[in-house]
């Protein structure tokens, strides 16, 4: 079952003794100026599919309650919260079906939207929505993960180890697809094989670990061959000390600095009209650590220009 909540008022400290200046997040939620939409996909449907931890349903209001104390910065604009998608049910694919109905008419009328997942089956409802909104357009994909995500589809039909997959299959011409960060001992040698096949651009974990410089090149490529890029960050790509709260946590990871180079990289484009974060398992978490690290990235997706 799909059920659309509108969105909670947003609520948190407010310092007014500070003056005019002392604006956190929760400050820009509605603001009339707002460039960017953010809604959630509340679901984990692909995550039980996919033989994972349940757990990322919850991950749109953690990610909520993080973000609001964080401090704005300077000269913000707002956003728009569109609310969430709550999904029940063992089948991901209505709810796909619906974040993309929703998307579109955000992104045609908001210059970037923002989707907090859900696990990572939430990618083939956000990929749909861009799509919509931008037929024709090339789209490509820059997906920081330590897993590739393009599993067959088994007996039990598509979860959140497939949507690349999928979105390969919806157009097979058009597809583009660059991962950075993934872990060689996360992803079996069969669906090592077939990212090759298909030519999908990655870099490993190992090569991210100090400096972000090893991923530049590959982000500079994709975002100057297609029109828009749609930017998914799957959590587990950290190391499991700074995100203890996701369904598949890594030994190894990447450090948080770096993530937070490639994105900028990445919005330095100019390109990103949809960005998604996935994979949040509060349940899992530790003292909000993951939810805070996915605020940090939410933040800066939500007010880059
Ligand atoms: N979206 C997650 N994808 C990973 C999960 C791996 C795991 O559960 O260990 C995958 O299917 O490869
Ligand atoms: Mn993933
Ligand atoms: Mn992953």
């Amino acid at each position: 079952m799909i059920e659309f909540r509108d969105p909670s008022p947003w609520t948190g400290r407010s310092d007014p003794e500070d003056g005019d200046l002392a604006l956190r997040m929760h400050h820009l939620a509605g603001r009339a100026d707002a460039p960017v939409a953010l809604i959630g996909f509340a679901c984990d449907a692909g995550v039980r599919r996919n033989k994972g931890n349940p757990g990322a349903a919850e991950g749109p209001a953690a990610i909520r309650a993080s973000l609001a104390n964080l401090a704005a910065p300077g000269d913000p604009r707002g956003f728009h919260d569109a609310g969430d998608l709550t999904l029940t049910g063992e089948d991901p694919g209505p709810g796909q079906q619906a974040l993309a109905e929703h998307l579109a008419p955000l992104l045609a009328r908001y210059g970037r939207a923002l989707v907090l997942g859900g696990g990572h089956e939430t990618a083939w409802g956000s990929w749909q929505g861009l799509r919509r909104a931008l037929p024709g357009a090339r789209i490509g994909i820059v997906n920081i993960d330590a897993h590739l995500d393009i599993r067959a589809i088994g007996p039990a039909g598509p979860s959140s180890g497939t949507p690349f997959h999928q979105i390969r299959e919806a157009d097979p011409e058009g597809f583009d697809y660059a991962v950075l960060g993934l872990a060689e001992e996360g992803n079996t040698e069969a669906l090592r094989s077939r990212a090759r096949d298909w030519g999908v651009a990655i870099i490993e974990d190992h090569a991210l670990q100090i400096t972000a410089d090893a991923g530049f090149a590959v982000i500079d490529a994709i975002s100057a061959r297609n029109d828009a890029i749609y930017l998914t960050i799957d959590l587990d790509v950290l190391p499991a000390a700074q995100a203890p709260g996701v369904s598949a946590p890594a030994a190894r990871g990447m450090p948080l600095h770096v993530v937070e180079a490639l994105v900028a990289r990445v919005l330095a484009s100019g390109k990103v009209r949809l960005a998604d974060i996935v994979e949040l398992c509060p349940p899992r978490d530790q003292n909000d650590r993951t939810a805070r690290t996915a605020a940090l990235i939410a933040r800066r997706l939500l007010t880059a220009s």
